[in-house]
């Protein structure tokens, strides 16, 4: 069997080699030529799965070890009987990680307090619930805009509100997928008249898909609110490309790594590599790798105590992920060579972080290790 893997897998040729011919590839450029041989083709976000890709090829398996789908032609893969798996969920606490250690940033170095500020978010798949569930936790206001699910049985206990209630939120929280179809699609749902309806201060967090903001529009609201507006930037809508001026007016700019943790990615690999055993009926018990899932740091760390709780939190967080890691390397790289390939060398040569998950910070009061579990650190036993 030939196996055609995007090279940015890890553990690609450790957990499919005893299945077939593993074969590493550049997934942005994929061309047809290089799959028509193959049977299973393994990609990530930035290969385009489409019939101009598979028409005449042999594949008969595609698995992408990303939770989004948008890059995937779904139909076109059921119509062909070509058997699909994702991984829902992989890097869902790591974008999570993304996110606080964002609104950490701007505390730090801002100054803006977020825990008492009311908190929306857009979509309450795996990622938008990790983030909910979280801030629920701290003691935060929090309401979330998901129209699919808010009719749902869960309805009573969340807060599900109006994307204009989310838009008038001191912090906004993106996790949408990016949809064209089907009742609420999400590509340039939130343009000028949507963010029309933010106030001056507020924060966003795009960490879900480029095309959900338009880019222009917000930047024209950046001018509009005389720039007290912050934005934490993953996702662009011209990736591998960045809007320059946008670049220029972020607080934070990354590669769509926000799911970039070892285990997110490492999790991503395995789950698509239990959907191929599943499709060709091969059983799970017997895993080729001893440790698929990364340990992490596991460790204690001490955080000073102190009566701000921003301060506390953001002390932590940064000591396992300190996300202006990230934007300096992008701004950096940017400054040295300004075109889309450098999106590409940033993410290839990331240098991946463990999750909070797998972290334990002590604090010396002890109510402050309360709110550490609630920002997602491993609970002290
Ligand atoms: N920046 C990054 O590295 C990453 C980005 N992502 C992106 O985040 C998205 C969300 O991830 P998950 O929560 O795991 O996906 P999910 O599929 O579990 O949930 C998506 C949720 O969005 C909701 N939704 C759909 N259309 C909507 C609309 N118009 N308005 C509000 N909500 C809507 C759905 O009902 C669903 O509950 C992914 O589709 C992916 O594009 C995911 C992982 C990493
Ligand atoms: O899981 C998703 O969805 C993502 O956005 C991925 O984390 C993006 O990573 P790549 O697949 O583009 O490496």
């Amino acid at each position: 069997m030939k196996i055609i893997a995007d090279e940015n897998m890890p553990n690609a040729e450790a957990l499919f080699s005893h299945l077939g011919q593993v074969t590493l590839v550049n997934g942005r450029t994929l061309t047809a030529e290089q799959v028509k041989d193959a049977d299973v083709l393994l990609v990530r976000s930035v290969t385009k799965v489409t019939s101009q890709l598979l028409a005449g090829s042999k594949v008969r398996f595609v698995g992408s070890a990303t939770i989004g789908v948008d890059h995937i032609d779904l139909p076109y893969l059921k119509h062909s009987g070509i058997d699909f798996t994702s991984a829902p969920g992989c890097n869902a606490e790591a974008v999570a990680d993304y996110v606080f250690s964002g609104l950490s940033h701007l505390f730090m170095t801002k100054g803006l307090p977020w825990l008492s500020k009311k908190i929306g978010i857009v979509g309450y798949g795996n990622v938008g619930r990790t983030v909910y569930q979280r801030f629920l936790k701290l003691g935060c206001e929090v309401c979330v805009f998901d129209p699919y699910q808010a009719s749902s049985a869960q309805a009573n206990t969340v807060n599900f509100v109006s994307l204009a209630e989310v838009l008038s939120c001191g912090v906004i929280s993106l996790h949408a997928p990016l949809t064209n179809t089907g009742d609420y699609p999400t590509q340039g749902m939130i343009g000028a008249n949507e963010l029309a309806l933010l106030s001056a201060g507020s924060i966003i967090v795009s960490a879900g898909r480029g095309g959900v903001i338009d880019e222009e529009a917000l930047m024209q609201r950046h001018k509009e609110l005389k720039h007290d507006l912050h934005l934490i930037m993953d996702v662009w809508a011209g990736e591998p490309s960045i809007n320059p001026n946008l670049l220029s007016i972020v607080d934070i700019a990354t590669p769509h790594i926000a799911g970039y943790s070892k285990q997110g990615r490492e999790k991503g690999t395995l789950m698509v590599y239990q959907g191929l055993c599943r499709h060709l009926g091969i059983p799970l018990d017997n895993l080729p790798i001893k440790q698929p899932l990364s340990l992490g740091w596991v460790s204690t760390l001490s955080v000073k105590a102190s009566d701000c709780k921003e301060e506390v939190l953001a002390r932590a967080i940064q000591a396992v992920y300190d996300l202006a890691r990230d934007d300096a390397r992008l701004r950096f790289k940017y400054r040295e060579k300004n075109d889309s390939s450098t999106f590409d060398w940033l993410r290839k040569h990331y240098v991946e972080r463990d999750e909070l998950n797998t972290c334990q910070v002590i604090s010396l009061n002890t109510d402050q290790n309360v709110m550490l579990a609630a920002v997602g650190f491993l609970a002290p036993k």
